[in-house]
């Protein structure tokens, strides 16, 4: 192709010699290409810049927000009242649009500790659109609750619209606001003494503060379950330290892989051991 936009006769003498430079030069931008992509860095900017270019044309093109496509698309294809077909199908619009919820294989580890732990009263810090709202509340014994929170009132919306779809009216009930203010009103407004599990996905620099916070409000038990996402990537070290070496915690990780990036990540599934 090259060769004959630069008007060479490609079975001339002169066409055969620019033709093997520009295969030379390809070659030579492959090999830089994949040394580039083997730098963590390089690959991790590449791939935000992918995800932030599909969003902002998708947003374009049709008008309206992730999640606002991610609510129409479960609507259309999920079964009403049945939670496994709404989960089925928030993760079926990852594979078409990457969205914050959870990761296949640290939702099945959910399923797994919560379905052993049969938790009644169940807090969330980091709701977005419901994906482990609803997997902890499809875990959980009957008349048991989950209060989750979500900080952006148009996200906290739509969870609230998919928790009514999926039929968990009853169970979950959705918070608008910071998991800081909400930890502070669980007792007076929710009613909630002690809390038997908690799933921590919110803003990582707040996950060490707010678990400090639910022992100081004695929201915490012996034997409370905390799970707590992305240990490695973007990572909480300050959280991690604490929880690994405070004698108030029994911690193990769950490690597996982050989809894109296929980077180490892992879940702090800690057990409190402090006074009731
Ligand atoms: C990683 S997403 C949560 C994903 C969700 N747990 C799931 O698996 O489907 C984190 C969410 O936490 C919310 N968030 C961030 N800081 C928060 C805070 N201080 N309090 C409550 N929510 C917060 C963000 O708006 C975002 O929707």
């Amino acid at each position: 192709m090259i060769v004959s936009r630069l008007n060479v006769d490609p079975g001339s003498e002169i066409g055969d010699e620019v033709h093997a430079r520009n295969q030379g030069l390809l070659t030579d931008l492959k090999g830089m290409w994949s040394m580039l992509m083997d730098i963590g860095s390089v690959k991790l900017f590449y791939v935000i810049t992918r995800i932030i270019l599909s969003k902002l044309w998708r947003t374009l093109w049709y008008w309206n927000t992730t999640e606002d496509r991610l609510l129409a698309y479960v609507k259309k294809t999920a079964v009403e009242g049945d939670p496994a077909s709404v989960l089925a199908a928030i993760r079926k619009y990852n594979d078409y649009e990457w969205t914050m919820a959870l990761h296949p294989e640290k939702k099945l580890k959910t399923d797994e500790v919560v379905r052993k732990a049969t938790p009644e009263i169940c807090f969330e810090m980091g709701c977005y659109v419901g994906l482990s709202a609803i997997t902890v509340a499809s875990q959980i014994p009957p008349g048991g609750r989950l209060i989750t929170v979500e900080y952006v009132p148009k996200i906290a919306d739509v969870a609230r619209e998919l928790v009514h779809f999926a039929g968990l009216d009853q169970v979950i009930t959705v918070i608008t606001g910071t998991a800081e203010d909400a930890i502070k009103v669980l007792r007076s407004e929710y009613h909630v003494d002690k809390l038997d599990f908690v799933f921590v996905d919110h803003c990582k620099w707040q996950y060490l503060p707010d678990l400090k916070l639910l022992e100081k409000e004695r929201l915490l038990r012996k034997g409370t379950i905390i799970m707590a996402d992305d240990m490695l990537w973007p990572g909480a070290p300050d959280y991690l330290e604490y929880v690994e070496n405070d004698p108030k915690y029994q911690t193990e990780r769950f490690n597996c892989k982050a989809i894109l990036l296929n980077v180490p990540v892992a879940m702090a599934i800690s057990v409190y051991q402090g006074e009731d």
